[in-house]
Order: C-alpha cells, then sequence, then structure tokens
C-alpha cells in the first residue's frame, strides 16, 4: 500500500506535532471522517498528557500537575500505581507525583489514553463491554508476551493493543446501526477486516491508526496499531507479539473459551519463536492480572478460562511437540552420517591411485611434506626410496598394456604388505613408486629395499606363455642425514638421483644418495 503524509497537526490541531507516515484512507472515507462531530476523542488533561509525551524532554512533574487538574484521570492513575501489579507490597501512594513515578512514564500515557476507550453505556449500537474486555485482554496479552520477547517494549505494545480497536468506535460514530448490519457479529473479529474493506475501502485497524494519530500518539503506537492484524510468524517480535495479543483475547471471550485455546495452541506449534510453556505461563498470569484492570477500567472482569483443559491440551502439544523433534533429530543424525561417509569415500578417492589403490602422488607429496617438516623440527631420521620397475616398455610391448596393469598391481599389493605400518607406501608415477619413512635411517631404508627385491627375484609378478614373469627394479635411497635438503621435493630428487645411478649401472639393485657424487 503507497504510503501517504499525513498531517497530524492539521487534522488534530494539536500544534508542533511531527509529520507521521501513514498509508492513505480511501478519500471519501476521510472527509467524512474529518467532518465527524461524534467521533471519540479524549479529555482535555489526557490531550495534554501526550503533548507531554510527545515534547522532547517529558518529566514526572509536568505529568503529575496535568493529571491532577482532572479528578477521573487522578483516581484511574491512584488505582494503577496501588494494584497488585505495581505496589508489590509497597505502601499505597495517594499523591499523582508518586503515582506516576511508581507506574512510569508510558503507562501514565496508556491511562490517559485509556479515556478513548469505548465504555458501556447508553446509546451505544455496539457491545462496548466486549470491546473494552477485549482491549483489556489484549493489551495485557501483549504485554505480558513482550516480557519474554521484547521487554523493553512491553509499555509501548500494552498501549497500542488497548487502542487497537478504536477505529471500530470510529466506524460507529460515522454511521452507528448501518455499520452495526453490515458488519458480522464483533466476536469474529478475524471476519471484520473484510466486511469492512468491502464497505469502506479500509479496516478499522488502519482508520483506528488514523485516529489515535489526531489524538497525537507517539508514532510507533499509531503504526503498531496497523500491524494489530496480520498472520503469526516469526520475525518481528513486536508484530508477532501484538498480533497473537488479539487472537488470545478473541479465544478468552470466545462462547466455547477451551476449544478456542486448543485450536490456538495447535495454530502455534509452528511458530518457533513461541514455546507452550511460554504461553501457558503468560496465561497464568493473565487471569491474575485481569480482575484489577477490570476494576480499574470499570467494566465487568472476563470470565475465568478453563486452565486444567488447557493444561492438558497443552501437555499433549508438548509431548507432541517433542516427538516431532526427537524424530527430526534422528532424521538429521542420519543425513549426518551418510554425509560424513561419503565424504570419508570421496576423501579416500582424493587420495589413491585409481588403478594400485595406493596413495597417489598429491597425497605422498603432501604427507611427505608434513614428515621433513616434523622431522626437521624433532631432528627424527627419515628416508625415502624411490623404485622405477625396470623394462617395462618391454612387458607392455610384449604382452600388452592390460597385461602391464595387472603387474603394476600386484607389484603394488606385495609392496604395500612389505612396508611398515608408519610408512606410506605410494605410486608416484606410472611403473614409479615411492615409499616415505618416518623415523627410518638409511641402513633399515636397505634392508626393506633388498626385501623388495628378494621378493621380486623369487616371486613372479604374472605369467606370460604359461611362463612366470619375473620383473627386476632399480631403488634409490636418501636419508636426510645425506644432505642438506631445502624442502621434500629435494629429498625426492635425491632419491631419484640414487635410482638413476642403479639403472645407469645396469638396473636391478639399489643405491644410496651421495652428496658427494659429482653428478648428484
Ligand atoms: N601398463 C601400464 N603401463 C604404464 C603405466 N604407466 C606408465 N606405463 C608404461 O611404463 C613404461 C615406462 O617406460 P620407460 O620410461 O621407457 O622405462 P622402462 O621401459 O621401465 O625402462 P627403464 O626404466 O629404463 O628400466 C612405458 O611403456 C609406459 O607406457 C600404466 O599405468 N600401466
Amino acid at each position: 500500500m503507497p504510503i501517504d503524509r499525513i498531517s497530524i497537526a492539521e487534522s488534530s490541531g494539536v500544534a508542533g506535532l511531527a509529520n507521521l507516515q501513514l498509508p492513505p484512507l480511501p478519500e471519501a472515507l476521510r472527509t467524512r471522517l474529518a467532518e465527524c462531530r461524534t467521533l471519540p476523542s479524549l479529555p482535555a488533561a489526557a490531550a495534554r498528557v501526550i503533548a507531554i509525551a510527545r515534547s522532547s524532554d517529558p518529566c514526572l512533574a509536568d505529568y503529575a500537575r496535568t493529571i491532577e487538574q482532572d479528578p477521573a484521570l487522578t483516581l484511574r492513575l491512584l488505582s494503577m500505581a496501588n494494584s497488585a501489579s505495581y505496589s508489590r507490597g509497597g505502601n499505597a501512594v495517594s499523591t499523582c507525583l508518586d503515582g506516576v513515578s511508581r507506574i512510569g512514564l508510558d503507562a501514565t500515557l496508556a491511562i490517559a489514553l485509556s479515556f478513548g476507550l469505548p465504555r458501556p453505556g447508553a446509546g451505544t449500537v455496539l457491545d462496548h463491554e466486549y470491546l473494552c474486555q477485549r482491549a483489556i485482554i489484549a493489551a495485557s496479552a501483549t504485554q505480558e508476551l513482550a516480557q519474554h520477547l521484547c521487554p523493553q517494549e512491553a509499555s509501548q505494545l500494552f498501549t497500542t493493543a488497548l487502542l487497537q480497536d478504536i477505529g471500530i468506535l470510529a466506524f460507529e460514530a460515522l454511521d452507528g446501526d448501518a455499520y452495526a448490519s453490515h458488519i458480522p457479529e464483533l466476536r469474529q473479529h478475524h471476519r471484520l477486516s473484510e466486511a469492512e474493506h468491502e464497505r469502506y475501502g479500509c479496516d478499522h485497524a488502519l482508520v483506528g491508526a488514523w485516529l489515535a494519530a489526531s489524538w497525537g500518539v507517539p508514532a510507533p503506537i499509531a503504526l503498531g496499531i496497523i500491524d494489530s492484524h496480520g498472520q503469526l510468524a516469526d520475525g518481528d517480535a513486536r508484530k508477532l507479539c501484538l498480533r497473537l495479543s488479539c487472537r488470545i483475547a478473541d479465544c478468552w471471550l470466545a462462547a466455547d473459551s477451551a476449544s478456542a485455546f486448543s485450536a490456538l495452541l495447535r495454530q502455534l506449534a509452528s511458530v518457533a519463536s513461541l514455546d507452550i510453556v511460554m504461553l501457558m505461563t503468560v496465561m497464568q498470569e493473565l487471569q491474575h492480572r485481569l480482575p484489577s484492570l477490570a476494576r480499574l477500567f470499570e467494566i465487568t472482569c472476563p470470565p475465568a478460562i478453563d486452565s486444567t483443559h488447557l493444561l492438558a491440551e497443552a501437555k499433549e502439544l508438548l509431548f507432541e511437540q517433542n516427538l516431532r523433534m526427537t524424530i527430526r533429530l534422528a532424521e538429521q543424525q542420519r543425513e549426518l552420517e551418510a554425509l560424513h561417509a561419503s565424504h570419508v569415500v570421496l576423501d579416500e578417492q582424493h587420495r589413491t591411485d585409481h588403478l594400485t589403490q595406493l596413495a597417489n602422488r598429491p597425497w605422498l607429496e603432501k604427507r611427505l611434506a608434513q614428515h621433513f617438516d616434523c622431522a626437521r623440527q624433532t631432528r627424527q631420521p627419515l628416508s625415502v626410496m624411490f623404485i622405477d620397475l625396470d623394462h617395462f616398455k618391454r612387458i607392455n610391448d610384449r604382452f600388452g598394456h592390460r597385461f602391464g596393469d595387472e603387474v603394476l598391481i600386484h607389484f603394488a599389493a606385495a609392496l604395500n604388505n612389505m612396508v611398515r605400518e608408519s610408512d606410506i607406501a605410494g605410486r608416484y608415477g606410472g611403473e614409479e613408486f615411492l615409499v616415505i619413512m618416518p623415523n627410518t635411517r638409511r641402513q633399515h631404508a636397505g634392508i626393506l629395499a633388498d626385501r623388495i627385491r628378494e621378493y621380486l627375484a623369487t616371486q613372479p609378478l604374472a605369467q606370460a606363455d604359461g611362463k612366470p614373469l619375473h620383473v627386476t627394479a632399480s631403488i634409490g635411497i636418501a636419508d636426510l642425514e645425506d644432505g642438506e635438503f631445502d624442502d621434500a621435493a629435494a629429498l625426492v630428487d635425491a632419491a631419484d638421483h640414487a635410482m638413476y645411478r642403479v639403472k645407469h649401472g645396469g638396473r636391478d639393485g639399489v643405491g644410496h644418495y651421495e652428496e658427494s657424487d659429482p653428478s648428484a
């Protein structure tokens, strides 16, 4: 809806008020409301209290002096200050100044504005007692809810909820019987807006905001009145408190309040920021406060609700909620485990050579870098072994690439069986393998190299043309103590270099890196 600027000062005659942004009223309705002489109004003292509230530096004494001039306002202020909610067992107050300082500025403003509430009496078309009860229940409910969800807003929300239906009084003043006969029964509040929109082009929430603005109420209160209708949803705690408080009031005053509350509780199960225990606390507090509020506003106290029924319903809902939560938790746990399992598989694939299932080159390099740094820092030994199968090209050429693959797979499995648990054997590339041997000096690395050669000499890696196929290997070893190695790659280069010396020396042997080697 587009936002229009309504000059409150202009419509209310209260000087010095800032412009307030409200959605526009339909033109025809606006003209009629401006001309209506019977709209709800406030006593002069109440209007002055609002003016003080809007001043830049309101003080308690100003409030007290203004209220003192109006006996009805004074009486209501002192009753509120001496009510159980505010006195908390303290002495009774008897002056306006003490009353204002006890209940605070927000509650004093609420008292002043309460004079604009519907008053039961002759000549009214609508059930004002019902409207007033609804306003008081909603105001207390929103204040209690706010104590849990947005405590700093509690007082202002009380006033907002108190005034949320003054638009209905404006429509009544404007159209009397015609309004009453057009709208559904007042107790079906959720259907009122629709009927009002149909007849006037807007509902009582907007008209109420307009009227409150014309009294000069602070902007958040006027804007809050517009918010009072709408969906219950998480997010804006202010709106949630206001909207829920109207529904609580409707349930409270319903013919079968227990069933109405049960339906509301079920509806609320999907609003995450409300838990049922908190709601039950709010309801209990409300039950406790309503009699004194009814006395204060001089209306018949709303009936007490059937809390036994409500508690039973709440317990059942709690049980259902817990059950749903347990099921959801179990589902999430399963999803997490599946995710973990697929992560493990991916991780495994990420580090494994797909042909031989040994560590692949990137993983070998990563682990060697870690071992290299660690060995340097802790001054522990570290050796690497470079293994290159001899004349592998001949095997491929003679028996085919797939046969060559089988040979590589066989050798990899054998190598993996021969290394220690703490060693890492991997495929460096093609027919080249690397073994990282933490905590191992060159002599012990040499023992493994001899074992590998012995295995290759005695165990054929395949059967070719019905005959065992033996393969030999050239092996180079480098020990961290063999030289000044800048990094892990330099250590691998050294082992590679030692291996090449074996190749050049006729293959099928083991060589150790020598820093003094002129070809190094
Ligand atoms: N079957 C198979 N062969 C591979 C694989 N990777 C590399 N090779 C082969 O390994 C052979 C390596 O050949 P060369 O680098 O000439 O070495 P070589 O024949 O082993 O000779 P020397 O190393 O000098 O003893 C090539 O024929 C490559 O095709 C593989 O994954 N599977």
